[in-house]
């Protein structure tokens, strides 16, 4: 199909074998909402006189938090680079898995801190060990800017991932930067149609929407997530695959995003978070309140599995 959202290249690169520095002890003050179950911990310890559990780690440190059903697993890591290496272990697993089982796997990125948070899975053992020929790459947003403008979220995972791992230029399926964001919008839902006919991507039995089998996406300060924003239309955008904004808060104003029919569509949701100037938008996710303002991040809750990674600075209000 002659889509602009075909095909663009990924040369072929390797990194050098990382070293994962060990973290200490993690500490999380339990509060009555929350309770921490073992997770692959060598040793979880309750603290009765502090209120508090510690943990040590056997990967990395984290500790898991349950929260109510639809929230999802939340695990809380150390630090950011923990989390990482995690985070690494659960696409990869998840990746051997659905390939194995369907013969492809589709994934979506979005833009911002998520991607560098990926910088694991293109590092040994998984550079070697991941079958990158299965991958079909999409995007859950774009800003409407050339692919070599530094706001350009194709660029970022290009210059973070795909120039370093060889998945065929052919499965990389990027939004066209040649066109009006509307004109964009239509052409990346065309083209996803398309792949839906051509079977390469599933559909959900339950609504018609296409069924990804893994969204990794990052979630903003004020709680938005892909280019859906607190308080904005778009959010409420139900029969569209692929919406266009012209106004969003967050420079650049115009972009493209999967709207939420989409996103609760998928098999798996990863929810990646780390840093302070989250904290709040997190508490309000995975808190049991009633808050007036319905943030974008509380909206996803997919067919499938949501899995939250939170770094400890952005689980801190909890
Ligand atoms: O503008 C965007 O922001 C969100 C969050 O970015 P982060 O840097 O705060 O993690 C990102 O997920 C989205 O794809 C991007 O277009």
């Amino acid at each position: 199909m002659a889509s602009s959202c075909s095909a663009l290249s990924a040369n072929l690169r390797t990194l050098p074998n990382p070293s994962f520095p060990r973290s200490p002890l993690l500490r999380i003050p339990l509060t009555p909402r929350f309770f921490a179950v073992n997770h692959g911990f060598s040793s979880l310890r309750l603290n009765s006189s502090s209120s508090s559990y510690s943990c040590r780690r056997t990967k990395a440190s984290m500790a898991e938090i349950v929260t109510p059903k639809s929230k999802g697993k939340v695990v809380v890591f150390d630090s950011e680079e923990d989390l990482s290496v995690s985070l690494a272990e659960y696409a990869a697993d998840l990746a051997t898995k659905i390939s194995r089982e369907k013969g492809s796997f589709t994934v979506v990125f979005s833009g911002g801190s998520l991607v560098k948070s990926l910088r694991k899975l293109v590092e040994k053992p998984y550079i070697d060990s991941v079958d990158w020929s299965k991958w079909h790459v999409f995007w859950v947003d774009e800003r409407v800017v050339p692919k070599d403008h530094p706001d350009s979220n194709y660029l970022l995972a290009y210059n973070e991932f795909l120039s370093k791992v060889p998945i065929p230029a052919s499965n990389v399926y990027a939004i066209s930067d040649a066109l009006s964001a509307e004109g964009a919008a239509n052409d990346y839902e065309t083209c996803l149609k398309h792949l839906v006919k051509t079977k390469i991507l599933d559909q959900s039995q339950t609504n018609g929407f296409p069924k990804f089998d893994l969204m990794l996406m990052g979630m903003g300060p004020d709680g938005h997530i892909a280019s859906l924003f607190p308080g904005h239309s778009l959010v409420e955008e139900n029969k569209k695959w692929v919406a266009f904004i012209e106004d969003s808060p967050k420079p650049p104003p115009k972009r493209i995003s999967f709207t939420f029919p989409v996103i609760n569509s998928s098999a798996n949701i990863a929810l990646v978070v780390a840093g302070g100037s989250k904290a709040s938008a997190v508490y309000s996710a995975l808190a049991d309140v009633s808050n007036s303002e319905v943030l974008p991040v509380q909206l996803v809750e997919p067919e499938g599995e949501l899995a939250w990674f939170l770094d400890k600075d952005a689980a801190s209000k909890l």
